[in-house]
């Protein structure tokens, strides 16, 4: 599977503020370009971390980007994925509306009733991992239902696990010029973080567009 992840920060690296909740850091070009990326795809993930902070719908907003993929004989939008070890998505959450296939992602632990009840919100559960979903496994799983390229719109905690789990192919960062700030304020990769074995990220692209840079990376 071939995994692309794209976030947009501020120049201080941070993807919101410290109250976790959505800014809009890119301009609308990006969020153009952003667009076009989803149309690029099978599948657009996110951490269940956004989905309560966001409420992101992750469908194609363009209805000429929708028609281009209906002619190529795709579904119109892309599917969306959470990685959501203990089902926490909320049955009314925006990407469980029904415009798109939704796959959450839930760990062994999980109870059964609640996977009954995403499934009956509408969601394709997939079980992987003991008590938090385990990555690689999960993408097996994802690429068994045709999901060849994915999408990772973040956050910061899943987007650190895939590079930990080296499943990164791709990063493309929209920087803004912006300091948000804040030590618990989100950043594009959180997790534990790395001390050595750091993933070296080749320099693939670097663009001006609204006010800002976009900066493209093929990650090893
Ligand atoms: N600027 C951007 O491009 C951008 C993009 C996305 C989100 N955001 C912001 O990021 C914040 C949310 O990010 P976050 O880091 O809190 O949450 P996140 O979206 O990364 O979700 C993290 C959650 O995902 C679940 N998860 C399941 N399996 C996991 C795994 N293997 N590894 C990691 N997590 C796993 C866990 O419950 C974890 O708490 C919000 O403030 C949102 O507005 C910004
Ligand atoms: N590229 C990007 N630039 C931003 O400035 C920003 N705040 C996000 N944040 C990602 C997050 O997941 C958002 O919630 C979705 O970009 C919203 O997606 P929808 O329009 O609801 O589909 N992403």
């Amino acid at each position: 599977m071939h995994v692309v992840v794209n976030a947009a920060m501020s120049a201080d690296g941070k993807l919101s503020t410290r109250r976790r909740e959505q800014v809009a850091i890119s301009g609308p070009e990006d969020f153009d370009r952003v667009d076009a990326l989803r149309a690029d795809v099978d599948a657009v993930m996110v951490g269940v971390g956004t989905v309560l902070a966001d409420n992101p719908s992750l469908t194609l907003d363009d209805p000429a980007l929708v028609r281009e993929r209906e002619d190529a004989g795709e579904s119109p939008h892309p599917a969306r994925v959470v990685a959501d070890s203990h089902a926490r998505t909320p049955p009314d959450a925006k990407l469980l509306d029904g415009t798109a296939e939704t796959f959450v992602l839930v760990a062994e632990e999980e109870p059964i009733e609640h996977r009954e009840t995403l499934e009956e919100a509408g969601a394709t559960v997939v079980v992987a991992g003991e008590n938090r979903v385990a990555l690689p496994e999960a993408l097996d799983e994802l690429a068994s239902h045709g999901v060849e390229r994915l999408m990772v719109e973040g956050g910061g905690e899943l987007i650190f696990s895939l590079f930990d789990a080296g499943l990164v192919d791709e990063l493309s960062v929209f920087v803004a010029p912006k300091i948000i700030g804040g030590r618990d304020a989100p950043t594009l990769a959180d997790g534990d973080g790395f001390v050595g074995d750091f993933p070296d990220l080749e320099l693939a692209g670097v663009e001006r567009i609204d006010d800002g840079v976009l900066l493209e990376y093929d990650c090893e």
